[in-house]
């Protein structure tokens, strides 16, 4: 059936068509012209409009109203009399069988409107028009044609705004309140009466540097410690493993080291109570051993340190305490707080001593919870089986996870189907610090997710399908500090501190600079260096900013490619410097709010100097391959060598074979030389950048 068109609908209505486009025109159609076709919809709500005998009412009520400015004639023309003048075969086409519907719809109308008055509404975002109709006890239709009149072009199941809603509950002078639903907001857990805690064992983390014993560690502890009844129930690697001392358990990641710890934390999931640091005492403290005390300390997780490999003859004990207490940490023979204990992993020595100094600070940090509430936990991994579908292991931090309990996870959801501890036993179920294997979700979580029963399965899904709808406006990345809005933040009591973390070219630059930034400190705001190191800026620096809500500084160095990206996904400010005065200038103006972005270097493109030629009287060309972008002759470039930005200036040349080039994109080979600078070696990465000006 072809569509009708605006002039024989105007044609039919006994109007002209120009006054028709005008009249649909008011109520927001956007027509361009006589031959615009209409939606049978559309048809139906406009003859339906012109039919309706309380216009005339409405008109003369409603003296803002559109129809005002109409003649009376052209709006009357069609009341009552319209149906034996206008009822030609295309208007019965389609409005043949909706005839008597209409009918019935006034006749409900009217019934509805007799025995119902209906005074307050609780409105819920995203309501049909039809929801809205039924609420307020009203026929859609009437309400389909109040919207007309307000100039709203609404179909029975559109989504009925708010701001039209309210001016709708004015009309019929109904009191309208918005409900504020938080869709896909996880139920807050229940609170605990301090009689329901009871004591839970510790969750432990092992971390240090790379060789230092770390997984020989926790395969010791393992393996030391399989009671009696266990023995012939091989460990299972689930992500957690829980051993025993005297009665007593403490579940240990089996994923060691601060990247998953921080990458955890950066998720808003923090699960480990006591971080173990494994140093080994032929080699003493390293730069990941560094990192490891700072990204514990930023958590502010308690620290043990296992000095390892005592058994080897180069072993120097001594030497690790004193390099440790330069950290910060004080061993407690030298009248400080932290428990350092000499073992060997590879001889099974001081392992015990090690599982009771972790009891004992486990005991002082008084770890408890209810367990006597629906679960919630942690999941720390997941994966899909072949054969039983996703399956995540997760860490229950409160109350009791049974068997058949409704879970939702992340944007998963489901039943527990099936539970297994670590030495692949089945369970029913799971307490307090319990690594469990949970078989039943409908998809793959992620790490960090949180898991939380809910009521019944139909929740748990109504649940996730919300999640996953939100999770596609937006991610669920929180708003993290950046220097820019340092001052808002803080003037609207939202930071009280600001997180830096410092990254130089050499170790004077660091010193100076965390100095110089710590003096900035004030009552209002408590500058904290987070972590500090020589070298390129990592994805770990940018993981621990993230889950600390830190600022990376980067002097003389640049992010690394895979840092560059996390920053941008976890919205990390990394602010880049090469002279120390502007570090603190920036800052003092940021704690002022004065800080102007009015600059913004972008980034055009890298490439890698591949080969050297040296010219006589001219100096050195690099011969380079364009990486990714491209090198403009007009942008500015930096030199880097191995993370460190050893020049800034101009391109002095840029050359294809014998020819000048304008520049040079991605994949293709030029040479190069740097303003008044020759030191270039093979390997070094030319960065191509300009500055632009931020619009206000
Ligand atoms: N002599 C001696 N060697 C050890 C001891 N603990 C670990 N090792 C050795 O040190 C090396 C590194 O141990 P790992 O446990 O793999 O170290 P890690 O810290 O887990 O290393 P990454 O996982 O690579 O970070 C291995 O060759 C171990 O056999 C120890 O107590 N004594």
């Amino acid at each position: 059936m072809s569509k009708l068109r605006v002039y024989e609908l105007a044609r039919e209505l006994n109007l002209s068509s120009k006054d028709l486009i005008s009249k649909l025109t008011d109520l927001g159609m956007n027509i361009k012209n006589h031959m615009s076709t209409l939606e049978d919809e559309e048809v139906n709500m406009i003859v339906e409009l012109m039919r309706e005998p309380e216009m005339k009412e409405d008109k003369r009520n409603e003296s803002d109203m559109m129809i005002d400015e109409h003649d009376d004639k052209d709006t009357l023309s069609i009341d009552d009399e319209y149906e034996s003048e206008f009822d030609d075969d295309k208007i019965k086409q389609r409005k043949g069988s909706k005839k008597k519907k209409n009918k019935k719809s006034i006749a409900e109308n009217n019934a509805v409107q007799q025995d119902a008055v209906v005074d307050k509404i609780e409105f819920v975002e995203g309501m049909t028009v039809r929801e809205f109709a039924e609420l307020i006890k009203k026929a859609p239709s009437e309400v389909v044609r109040d919207l007309l009149f307000m100039k709203y072009m609404l179909k029975i199941n559109d989504v009925l705004p708010f701001e039209v809603a309210q001016k709708l509950a004015d009309k019929y002078g109904i009191n309208i309140e918005k409900k504020v639903e938080n869709k896909g907001e996880l139920p807050e857990e229940e609170k605990d009466d301090p009689a329901s805690l009871k004591p839970r064992p510790p969750i432990v983390t092992v971390m240090g540097h790379v060789d230092h014993g770390k997984t020989s560690l926790l395969d010791a502890i393992r393996n030391t410690n399989v009671t009696a009844k266990e023995v012939g129930g091989i460990t299972q690697h689930i992500g957690a493993s829980t051993v025993e001392l005297n009665g007593k358990k403490i579940v240990f990641l089996d994923t060691p080291g601060h990247e998953a710890f921080t990458s955890m934390r950066s998720r808003g999931a923090q699960v480990t109570d006591i971080a173990v640091l494994v140093v080994a005492a032929d080699d003493g403290v390293m730069p990941q051993t560094i990192e490891a005390i700072n990204h514990a300390k930023a958590a502010k997780v308690p620290i043990i340190v296992a000095i390892n490999k005592i058994d080897k003859p180069e072993a120097n004990p001594d030497r690790v305490k004193q390099e440790l207490a330069e950290y910060g940490l004080i061993p407690e023979e030298w009248g400080g707080d932290t428990i350092c204990i000499p073992v060997s992993a590879l001889k099974k020595q001081g392992i015990n001593d090690l599982l009771e100094m972790i009891l004992l600070v486990a005991e002082m940090q008084e770890l408890k919870a209810n367990p006597d509430k629906k679960a919630r936990g942690i999941v720390i991994e997941a994966r899909l089986d072949k054969g039983r579908g996703p399956v995540a292991t997760a860490i229950v931090q409160s109350g009791t996870l049974r068997v058949g309990d409704a879970i939702i996870v992340g944007t998963a959801y489901g039943k527990v189907r099936a539970m297994f501890d670590d030495k692949g036993k089945r369970l029913k179920e799971a307490g307090p610090s319990t690594p469990v294997e949970v078989i039943g979700l409908s998809e793959v979580p992620e790490a960090g997710d949180l898991l939380v029963v809910v009521d019944d399965e139909k929740k748990a899904r109504e649940l996730a399908e919300a999640r996953k709808e939100k999770m596609k406006e937006t991610r669920f990345v929180s708003q993290k500090v950046t220097l820019e809005d340092l001052f808002n933040q803080m003037q609207q009591g939202n930071i009280k501190e600001l997180n830096v973390i410092i990254k130089a070219d050499v170790q004077g630059s660091v010193e100076a600079l965390k100095q110089a930034i710590l003096k900035l400190s004030s009552n209002e705001l408590r500058v904290n260096v987070l972590h500090e190191g020589v070298g390129i800026i990592t994805e770990t620096d940018v993981m621990l900013a993230a889950a600390s809500n830190a600022i990376i500084i980067g002097f003389n160095v640049r992010p690394d490619s895979k840092a560059k990206d996390l920053a941008e996904r976890e919205k990390v400010d990394i602010r880049l410097y090469r002279i120390i005065y502007d570090v603190i200038d920036d800052i003092e103006k940021a704690l002022k709010g004065l800080l102007e972005p009015e600059y913004r270097e972008v980034y055009l493109g890298r490439a890698e100097v591949r080969q050297l030629f040296k010219v006589s009287g001219l100096g050195t060309v690099a011969g380079c391959y364009v990486l990714d972008g491209k090198i403009s002759r007009t942008s500015s470039v930096r030199l880097i060598r191995d993370g460190v930005v050893v020049y800034e200036g101009k391109p002095a040349s840029l050359k294809r074979f014998k020819d000048d080039v304008r520049e040079v994109a991605a994949g293709y080979e030029c040479g190069m030389m740097l303003d008044k600078y020759n030191d270039i070696k093979e390997g070094d990465i030319i960065e191509a950048f300009i500055i632009e000006k931020v619009q206000q």
